[in-house]
């Protein structure tokens, strides 16, 4: 039996010989008009460490690669992907088209904070009007051949990301993460949490590995040394990439324009995410 064991085997993904009764699935269906081929759950054990930027440059990888790509923001309490984009709601006041708002290069995007009157109100829900509003985005929205989408998770590991894996299939997930002492905690949280869900993990990403300087050319560790290679062995996980605290990043999400950046951390993600396996 698992250390964490809360007795809920119904919605335990661990293989365990103490199991009383089969995992039941509650998944719900995407809309029927949609079509989504594998959905990827971006993942942080803590808020602010960039989970929302690496969603956005995962996902204007794939789309730049020429599959069809969409991005739920799941993080409903700081949805900053509209942002990241320059995408607003246009027919403010009026019914919302059943079909997400697309990005300049085609990217499909569903936020809260595209159904706010106005992008900088709080939104001070509780967890469950929180999963209920990722499922209606899930649910209500018509997905149109979407290859790959990926889901902004709410930060952490508590009730809300958990009610929303239970709720959408989810094929792999991507945990992102920062070099701080913390982080080895953290990182096995949401180890444990794949795990309890069954979900695949593809790997880990460092953000604000470094910085490098535009004067002397050298990389510092402003957050300190890196620990993220003995977690990924501790865990078997592999690393998919390092990016660095680049002040143009941050700009280019401030003003609207993440799709016109040119990273290449990602390039090799569209590997992986084709090797995922098919789940039952
Ligand atoms: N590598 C980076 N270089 C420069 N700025 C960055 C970098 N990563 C993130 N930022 C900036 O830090 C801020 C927080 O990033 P982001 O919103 O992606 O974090 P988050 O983990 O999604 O936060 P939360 O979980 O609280 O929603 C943003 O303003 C973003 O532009």
């Amino acid at each position: 039996m698992s250390d964490t064991c809360n007795q809920t085997c119904s919605s335990c993904g661990d293989t365990c010989e103490d199991r009383k009764t089969e995992r039941t699935d509650f998944f719900e269906k995407p809309n029927e008009l949609s079509s989504i081929k594998k959905v990827i759950a971006v993942v942080s054990g803590k808020g602010g460490v960039g989970k929302s930027l690496v969603t956005s440059m995962l996902a204007v990888t794939m789309n730049r690669k020429g599959y069809n790509t969409a991005i739920l923001d799941a993080d409903v309490t700081g949805p900053s992907i509209p942002k990241a984009f320059g995408v607003h709601r246009e027919n403010k006041g009026k019914e919302m088209s059943a079909y997400p708002p697309k990005s300049s290069t085609g990217i499909d995007i569903m936020s809260v904070n595209l159904l706010l009157e106005h992008d900088t109100d709080p939104v001070i829900w509780r967890g469950p009007i929180i999963s209920n509003m990722v499922k209606q985005f899930w649910q209500d929205f018509v997905w149109t051949n979407v290859d790959y989408m990926f889901i902004d998770m709410p930060p952490g590991t508590g009730d809300v990301p958990l009610t929303v894996f239970q709720s959408i299939k989810v094929d792999g997930i991507i945990i992102v993460t920062s070099p701080q002492e913390l982080v080895s905690m953290i990182v096995a949280k949401a180890v444990k949490m794949a795990q309890r869900m069954n979900v695949p993990i593809l790997g880990l990403v460092e953000n604000m590995s470094y910085f490098k300087c535009p004067s002397c050319n050298q990389e510092h560790k402003i957050f300190g040394e890196s620990h993220i290679d003995q977690i990924a062995t501790k865990y078997n996980i592999d690393v998919l990439a390092r990016m660095p605290i680049d002040p143009k990043l941050a700009k280019v999400c401030d003003d609207g324009e993440i799709e016109f950046f040119e990273g290449s951390w990602f390039d090799h993600i569209d590997e992986i995410l084709k090797n995922m396996e098919e789940r039952k």
